[in-house]
């Protein structure tokens, strides 16, 4: 049920922050991002299984925001389930089934566990790891930004893809909008160009919208206009955020994404992502392990509740594609900006506190 059409924004570090998910007191309420931006009904969460359903239906979704949700449905389960150890690991099993490329939801479904299954009192833990890690997760992309200003020149035009925005992760940019909007705060000139990204139009609905409320320039291309822009010298930069990164550096990201890093590679452009620890996975040593999470047909054979091909049509809809390491310019981090050889250099910055994340 909605309960208001307001956003919930705050303010951090002198900037302002758009939420995706968020608790008052005991509550859990977040945005419903299929409507965005036309409008932006808030509902409350009541139970994982609630939760749950909003993470399938996309009602909540980027693998950022995914990680809140992992934390966020873990406190409602405690709710529900007290210290009922097994009813609490079915929540969990349930939860990550929801979604199964995006890890970083993953990683908090299981620190929230192995975290509050250590403590006498289950819920003011839930409560207070929760709080943590959405913490963590606002500082890591308000660093990763910084870190990917930095390779960010005056004058750049920039391409992404999908959203990897403010309510794709935790309020100041998600991924590759931090990098963005890091390197415009730091009064760099650019223009961003966003792929409308089909078949949900995460590009065209939120990301435009999102560059719109910081006032950074951008313009709208189809999906199938990057190559020839590439080529024809509008695009110098591609910056995509990441759903999973396996241990070589190979990624997971929106649909799409492969073809943008081939034709960026062709036309020597360079192509980043813009990740953090919480969504690399060192269990996987390459991108063909990743599950790609494959959706249902008639979200590609129709838009909005309006059928778009003949009635019968049956379509594919894997979620997400694999882009090789070798595509791969940079590995944008809050700790700075991984280069090839990706295995050994990935592992030299993170492993040792994988355990932590
Ligand atoms: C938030 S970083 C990942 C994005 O680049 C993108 O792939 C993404 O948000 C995936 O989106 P989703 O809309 O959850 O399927």
């Amino acid at each position: 049920m909605t309960l208001t059409e307001k956003l919930k924004t705050i303010e951090r570090d002198g900037r302002q922050l758009l939420l995706p998910i968020w608790r008052d007191g005991e509550k859990v309420f977040l945005i419903d991002q299929t409507k965005l931006p036309f409008s932006s009904p808030v509902y409350e969460m009541t139970t994982v299984e609630m939760l749950g359903k909003a993470v399938k239906d996309m009602v909540i979704r980027g693998s950022g925001a995914l990680g809140l949700a992992g934390a966020y449905g873990m406190f409602l389960a405690v709710k529900q389930h007290g210290s009922d150890q097994k009813a609490l690991l079915q929540a969990a099993n349930y939860l990550k089934s929801t979604r199964p490329t995006a890890v970083n939801m993953m990683k908090t479904i299981d620190e929230m566990l192995t975290r509050v299954f250590k403590a006498d009192d289950f819920l003011a833990s839930a409560h207070a790891v929760s709080e943590e890690i959405v913490d963590r997760q606002l500082s890591f992309e308000m660093q990763l930004g910084n870190h990917g200003a930095a390779l960010i020149e005056d004058g750049d035009t920039i391409m992404t893809h999908c959203h990897s925005g403010a309510v794709a992760g935790a309020g100041y940019g998600g991924r590759a909008l931090s990098v963005i909007r890091a390197a415009h705060e730091s009064g760099k000139e650019i223009e961003v160009i966003v792929n409308e990204t089909r078949p949900y139009l995460q590009g065209a609905r939120i990301t435009a919208w999102e560059l719109q409320q910081l006032n950074i320039p951008f313009r709208l291309i189809t999906d199938n206009m990057s190559g020839y822009c590439m080529s024809a010298g509008l695009i110098n930069k591609v910056v995509v955020g990441s759903d999973r990164v396996a241990a070589n550096g190979d990624l997971a990201n929106k649909i799409g994404t492969y073809l943008h890093a081939l034709a960026a590679q062709d036309n020597g452009i360079p192509f980043y992502t813009a990740t953090s620890s919480h969504t690399i996975d060192f269990d996987i040593k390459r991108g063909g392990n990743i599950e790609v999470e494959m959706r249902a047909s008639n979200e590609v054979t129709s838009f909005g509740g309006i059928q778009t091909a003949p009635e019968g049509t049956e379509a594919l809809y894997p979620g997400f594609d694999i882009t090789p390491n070798h595509l791969i310019s940079g590995i944008i981090t809050e700790k700075g900006v991984v280069t090839p050889e990706y295995t050994e250099n990935l592992a030299k910055l993170f492993k040792e506190d994988e355990s932590n994340v």
